[in-house]
């Protein structure tokens, strides 16, 4: 199973936060993660391996959307910053709806991915 995470600036920390949560789970279940570039970082240092692609602003969010396209993704979790202004907000939409196109499950705030995650 392949889960890609992404934070917005605002939420890295809400991502560190929620991985810790649920390292248990993570760590039993077969589970590679790939993240955003910034984002990869911040799981990377909180103890988790993760496959870290371009920063958000400069690709990452496509590279994201273009695995989801292939079906090469499980899951996606992608904690919005909805109170901040994102200079690739097209990318964001792209990524959301590629997710939607192909019935890849998304989480955009702790609480659906908690869900998300206790179904693993
Ligand atoms: O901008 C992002 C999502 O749109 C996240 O990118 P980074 O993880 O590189 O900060």
């Amino acid at each position: 199973m392949k889960i890609a995470l992404i934070a917005h600036d605002g939420k890295k920390a809400d991502m560190v936060h929620f991985l810790s949560q649920f390292r248990d789970i993570l760590e039993k279940v077969d589970v590679d993660l790939v993240a955003t570039g910034t984002t990869g970082s911040h799981i990377e240092k909180s103890g988790f391996e993760v496959d870290k692609l371009l920063s958000g602003p400069l690709g990452g969010d496509a590279q994201i959307a273009a695995m989801a396209a292939q079906k090469e993704l499980d899951m996606v979790i992608f904690f919005r910053d909805p109170l901040d202004k994102h200079p690739h907000e097209p990318d964001v939409q792209m990524l959301m709806r590629i997710c939607d196109v192909h019935n890849i499950p998304l989480a955009t705030n702790p609480a659906s991915a908690a869900l998300m995650f206790k179904s693993l």
